[in-house]
């Protein structure tokens, strides 16, 4: 009998620019579980970058976990959770949806559910509102989707991305809820189809996998960035000094307060080198691309 499961999921950025609420990249930063069986719920937070108040029941691994056993009709058993993080909360960088990723996975495998990928992708995709951060962190790799009127989630992904990404988090936190109060609710016709059509040059650029293009059109985000631009640091600066620093393009990285720079390979270390001292307040670093989305181990 199982006792005892590893969980890490990565983290990601949602966006790049136009491809609002639709397409996520995963990053290989990631939040790592260890999952026990015991008597009674229990949560251990071996991190910073983990709540520091909280209570079981307002947790939202032990919510989401408990959501999806009610789901399907099941009894969820009590666990100790050892939770580590290297995702910084409210920075974008899908915290809460790795979190959301995490729970479901608990129900999955303490409850024996056998969930699919699929499965797992639209129940996170469902509780996170949006599919972007959640369905990057299932899969790993670049992820696009949208979801039909009839609810069916629908989503390609490409794990095969050849370009690199540095990453500026500032020492600030920014709720996705609040950053998302700043967006119009509707947009003029003329002004919605160009928003449109810069997206679609984004996802072609980055299928084609013509990382310069792309970068072009990551700066050329009508859906939120000219919005949320005034909630961002120093938004105006890092995308100007990055671009004459070799950066293909920078975006918010989700609903912020990150930004992410896209670049070539052999440029990447250079470039962060080059970025620390211009922005000592700044976690400079750069990030891969993780390749494999969540993953479960046993003892
Ligand atoms: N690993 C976690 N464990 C428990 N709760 C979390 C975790 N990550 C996020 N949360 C909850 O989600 C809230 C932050 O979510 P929010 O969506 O604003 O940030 P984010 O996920 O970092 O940003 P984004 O969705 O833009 O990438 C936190 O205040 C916390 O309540
Ligand atoms: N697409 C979402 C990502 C953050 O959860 C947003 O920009 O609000």
């Amino acid at each position: 009998m199982i006792t005892k499961w590893s969980i890490s999921v990565p983290g990601s950025t949602a966006n790049l620019g136009p491809g609002f609420d639709s397409i996520g990249l995963a990053l290989g930063l990631y939040l790592t579980l260890e999952v026990t069986l015991q008597d009674n719920w229990e949560f251990e937070h071996r991190s910073d970058h983990l709540p520091v108040k909280f209570t079981v029941e307002d947790h939202l691994v032990y919510k989401v976990a408990t959501e999806t056993a009610e789901r399907y009709s099941v009894q969820l058993p009590a666990c100790k959770v050892v939770m580590e993080s290297e995702l910084p909360l409210a920075r974008g960088l899908g915290s809460s949806a790795s979190a959301i990723v995490a729970g479901i996975e608990i129900a999955n495998q303490v409850c024996n559910l056998q969930l699919s990928i699929e499965d797992r992708c639209r129940l996170a995709s469902k509780i996170e509102g949006h599919p972007d951060n959640a369905a990057a962190s299932v899969y790993g790799g670049l992820t696009i989707a949208s979801t039909l009127p009839n609810g069916h989630l629908e989503m390609i992904n490409d794990r095969d991305v050849d370009a690199a990404f540095a990453v500026f988090i500032p020492n600030v936190e920014l709720k996705t809820e609040e950053a998302r109060k700043v967006l119009p609710s509707n947009y003029d016709k003329a002004y919605a189809v160009h928003a449109s059509a810069n997206a679609n040059m984004l996802t072609a650029s980055l299928l084609i996998k013509d990382y310069e293009r792309a970068g072009i059109f990551m700066e050329h985000d009508l859906f939120h960035e000219p919005f949320r631009a005034n909630l961002i640091p120093n938004y105006h600066e890092i995308r100007q000094t990055a671009k004459d620093a070799g950066a293909y393009g920078t975006a918010i990285s989700g609903a912020g307060p990150t930004v992410i720079s896209l670049l070539s390979k052999d440029r990447i270390d250079a470039f962060v080198e080059k970025m620390k001292p211009l922005f000592p307040n700044y976690d400079i670093k750069a990030v891969h691309v993780d390749t494999k989305g969540i993953q479960v181990t046993t003892a």
